[in-house]
C-alpha cells in the first residue's frame, strides 16, 4: 500500500515541534532515501511510518501491519547462530515451526550468507552480521522496510558490497524501503528519490528524483550528489546560525 503523510507534526512538548508539515507519499516498492542533520527528526519520521508512534497533527496512512526495521547495529542475539538468529524472527511472525528451517537457508541465501548458517555473531564480521540483519527483518515478512542508516558503522568497501547486495535484495523482494543516511553518496548510490528533512522543525524542504542512468553514469552521480551536498550544507548552515 501507499504510504501518505499529510501535514504531519510531531512535538514531544518542546518549544518547536520536531515534525511540522510534513507531507510524502512513497509508492509500494519505492527506494526513497531520507537525509538531515543529526536531531532533525528522521528516526521520528521512521517511527510514524511504522505505527509506533502517533503524530500529533496530520495524518499518516501506512500499512496497518507496521514495518520491519534494520538499525546501525544488528543486535543479533549472541548465543544463537546466524540461522537461529533468523528462526526466531520467522516464529514471532507465525511461521510454522516445519517450515522455519528451510525458510531461513533460502533468507540467508538471498543475503549470500548460505555458508555461515551455523556461525554465531562473534564470528562473523560486521557486514555479515549486516546482512543476517536483513534476513531478520525479511524474514518479518512486512512490505516496509525501514532502515536508519543500516551501513553508518561499516568500512567503505564492506559498505559498496552491502549496496550492491541491498539493491538486488530490493529488486528481488519488492519491497518498499525507507532509508535515513546521512551519506548523500550512498543516498545517490541506493534512492529513486532523496527527500531533505530540515531541522527544528522538520520539514521535507528539497527532493530529488534519481534517474536510473545516473547508477551506472558516474559524472551523472556525482553532479546530483554535489548538488544535494550544497543544499544539505546550507540546511545545515541554517541551524547552525
Ligand atoms: N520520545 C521522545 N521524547 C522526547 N523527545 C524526543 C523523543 N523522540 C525524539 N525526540 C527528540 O526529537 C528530536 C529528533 O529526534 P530523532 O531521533 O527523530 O532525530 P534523527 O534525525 O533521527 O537524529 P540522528 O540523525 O541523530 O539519529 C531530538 O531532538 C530528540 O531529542
Amino acid at each position: 500500500m501507499t504510504v501518505v503523510m499529510e501535514d504531519v507534526g510531531m512535538s514531544f512538548g518542546g518549544p518547536t515541534p520536531v515534525l511540522e508539515g510534513v507531507s510524502v507519499r512513497i509508492e509500494p516498492g519505492e527506494f526513497v532515501c531520507l537525509l538531515g542533520a543529526s536531531g532533525c527528526g528522521k528516526s521520528t519520521l521512521l517511527n510514524l511510518i511504522a505505527r509506533l508512534e502517533a503524530p500529533t497533527a496530520g495524518v499518516v496512512k501506512a500499512p496497518r501491519e507496521g514495518a520491519a526495521f534494520m538499525f546501525q547495529d544488528a543486535a543479533l542475539f549472541p548465543w544463537l547462530t546466524a540461522r537461529g538468529n533468523i528462526e526466531l524472527a520467522l516464529r514471532f511472525a507465525g511461521v510454522p515451526a516445519a517450515e522455519r528451517r528451510g525458510r531461513a537457508g533460502e533468507l540467508l541465501r538471498l543475503v549470500h550468507l548460505g555458508d555461515a548458517a551455523d556461525l554465531r555473531p562473534h564470528q562473523l564480521s560486521g557486514g555479515m552480521r549486516q546482512r543476517v540483519a536483513l534476513a531478520r527483518a525479511l524474514a518479518q515478512d512486512r512490505p516496509l522496510l525501514l532502515m536508519d542508516e543500516p551501513f553508518a558503522a561499516l568500512d567503505a568497501i564492506t559498505r559498496d558490497l552491502l549496496h550492491v547486495e541491498l539493491e538486488r535484495v530490493w529488486r528481488q523482494t519488492g519491497r518498499t524501503v525507507v532509508f535515513v543516511t546521512h551519506n548523500v553518496t550512498e543516498a545517490v548510490r541506493l534512492g529513486q528519490r532523496v527527500l531533505l528533512l530540515s531541522s527544528r522543525p522538520g520539514r521535507v524542504v528539497a527532493e530529488w528524483d534519481v534517474p536510473a542512468a545516473a547508477r551506472h553514469d558516474a559524472p551523472a552521480a556525482a553532479a546530483l550528489t554535489a548538488a544535494i551536498t550544497a543544499r544539505l550544507g546550507q540546511e545545515i548552515r541554517r541551524h547552525a546560525h
